[in-house]
């Protein structure tokens, strides 16, 4: 790995989707177009009164000098459709390649923002396919969405161009929080953390921090020929409609399903097609992540897809758990199909400690009608398994509104962190249910807890606009940290470019300071007021004279 020398790098920005470009539409994440424009407004990446002297058209951009005498120019080539990468197959990966292939000549390297779900995939495909490969490519994305105010979307997206302009790496690589791995040597290990991927059995080739730490030294292929990216011989590896029928059909009564990040599976309508009518024939679809941490949700398009196509989510069951726990349920004698489907949902775990995996007695067999018998576990056995159970239980029962006093008894300690480190309270602010939110807080649930991300129920309420929620911790003693309440200015400035009202009131609800400056020094009156949205000036104007605490502030 060696440092680039030229005083001006080229790279091409292959833009195919995934996370880190998606907006919300309908509650949902799906794929976002315009990220050249989008990374034209910020400045750490894009220099304009550079890109003026060099003339540059629309969609090649410039980095601000990361050192005085090099300068990194990067072209932004957007996909046509863009993907959710858990809808990516061995065909977009050949594409990937072969337009690597036809710009080689063009560029000193090569940045590929990709979905995380099947990064991984991506980069081994591309390290085989990419014969003869003498340039940098890497892989990068994010978990959260570069427009949110709290995002890894920049900071991966950033380095990756660095690493590509700075350096050369001549292999395929995969850069994610600070690190830059050999391709084909990660999986992804997390669905929510920041730090997703891991490189189990190869340490990453650099770490970045203050400096740049190289690792491992990288040899590359042999120079002189030309790089080729060949045309599968075979189509894609994804099972076809036929398969995936065949493959459900009786005696066959439960289904543990692994799906990528967060359970996302392809959207492709004939093979939804093929699982709904399995579920409904009364087969039992169980959906678990394939990552080692996160929980399946429904934040994504593509893991909606699944929830319509009648998949039971598994949340953060192992697929071994899940396994056991079908096994368990449907060997149960008796029970109707909504009952087996119901145990496999968190509303039951107060009733039904056994239901949740962990200690379930096996021994039934799939399908059979009548299981074995089972011993029940004993109180303490039972005892255990609760208290192992509750973090994620209550967090999950909390999101859906579900956690009511009478269902968690005093005893039951609603205070434990689940894997994140959430409590009930930051799911249930998260959720925006302010009567649950409101027993957490009679419970003396710490309102200023933070999880692993360093998320506090207050931040959480404020991106779910739940008012009553954040009026409920505010009156609680919740603040916004000085981090937040500084970088609250360009979010401010963003709602108010957008004239999102709900917005605009929920971060003054929380506390943040309306006349605070974005990052480009103008506050969220001037930008309201630069875009014509006189609603928004008048609403702000407004606010501003009006008590944050008053809860019959009108929207
Ligand atoms: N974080 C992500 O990018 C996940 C998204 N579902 C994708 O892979 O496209």
């Amino acid at each position: 790995m060696a440092r680039a020398l030229e005083p001006e790098r080229r790279l091409l920005a292959i833009y195919t989707g995934g996370t880190l470009g998606m907006r919300s539409e309908g509650g949902v994440l799906v794929p976002g177009r315009g990220l050249a424009a989008v990374l034209r407004t910020l400045p750490m990446f894009h220099d304009e009164a550079h890109a003026r002297t060099l003339g540059l058209p629309e969609d090649t951009l410039v980095l601000p000098p990361a050192s005085p005498d090099q300068r990194v120019i990067y072209t932004v080539l957007e996909w046509q459709p863009l993907f959710d990468s858990s809808d990516m197959t061995i065909t977009e990966w050949i594409q990937i390649a072969q337009t690597i292939e036809r710009h080689y000549g063009q560029y000193h390297g090569f940045v590929v923002v990709h979905g995380t779900d099947t990064m991984a995939f991506a980069a081994s495909v591309l390290s085989f396919v990419l014969e003869n490969l003498q340039k940098t490519v890497v892989l990068t994305g994010a978990q959260v969405p570069i427009h949110a105010l709290w995002n890894d979307g920049r900071e991966n997206l950033l380095g990756a161009l660095l690493m590509a302009g700075q350096y050369v790496v001549p292999e395929v690589c995969l850069f994610f929080q600070n690190q830059l791995f050999r391709g084909n040597r990660v999986t992804k290990v997390d669905s929510r953390r920041f730090a997703a991927f891991c490189s189990p059995n190869l340490p990453p080739l650099a770490v970045v921090g203050a400096d740049v730490t190289r690792k491992r030294a990288v040899s590359g292929q042999r120079a002189g020929r030309p790089v080729r990216a060949p045309a599968p011989r075979q189509g894609p590896p994804r099972p076809s409609r036929p398969q995936v029928r065949a493959f459900l059909q009786p005696p066959l009564k439960g289904v543990v399903m692994e799906t990528f990040g967060s359970g996302n599976g392809p959207t492709k309508p004939d093979l939804l097609r093929e699982l709904r009518a399995a579920a409904e024939r009364g087969l039992i679809i169980l959906n678990c992540t394939h990552c080692l941490q996160g929980t399946v949700t429904s934040g994504y398009a593509a893991g909606m897809a699944m929830e319509g196509a009648g998949v039971v989510s598994g949340f953060d069951m192992t697929s071994e758990a899940a396994m056991a726990k079908l096994s368990y349920v449907l060997g149960q004698p008796g029970l109707s199909l909504d009952s087996r489907k119901q145990v496999h949902t968190p509303r039951l775990w107060a009733q039904a400690p056994w239901a949740m995996g962990m200690g379930t007695p096996v021994g039934c067999v799939p399908g059979e009608a009548r299981g074995p018998r089972v011993p029940l576990p004993s109180a303490q056995e039972a005892d255990a398994v609760r208290d192992a159970a509750t973090p994620g239980l209550a967090c999950a029962a909390a999101r859906a509104g579900d956690l009511d006093a009478r269902a968690s008894p005093q005893g039951s300690d609603l205070s434990q962190e689940n894997f994140n480190g959430q409590t009930a309270l930051h799911a249930a602010a998260r959720g925006g249910h302010p009567e649950v939110v409101a027993m957490l807080l009679q419970r003396g649930l710490d309102v200023s807890a933070r999880d692993e991300d360093g998320l506090s129920p207050l931040l959480l309420a404020v991106k779910g606009r739940h008012q009553d929620v954040i009026g409920l911790l505010r009156a609680a003693g919740a603040c916004l940290s000085p981090q937040e309440l500084e970088e609250a200015g360009t979010e401010l400035c963003r709602l108010a470019s957008r004239a999102d009202l709900e917005g605009l009131q929920s971060w003054w609800r929380a506390g943040a300071d309306l006349g605070c400056p974005g990052y480009d020094g103008r506050s969220a009156l001037l930008v309201a007021e630069a875009a014509g949205h006189l609603e928004v000036v008048t609403f702000l104007q407004k606010l501003q004279g009006a008590d944050p605490v008053s809860p019959l502030f009108p929207a």
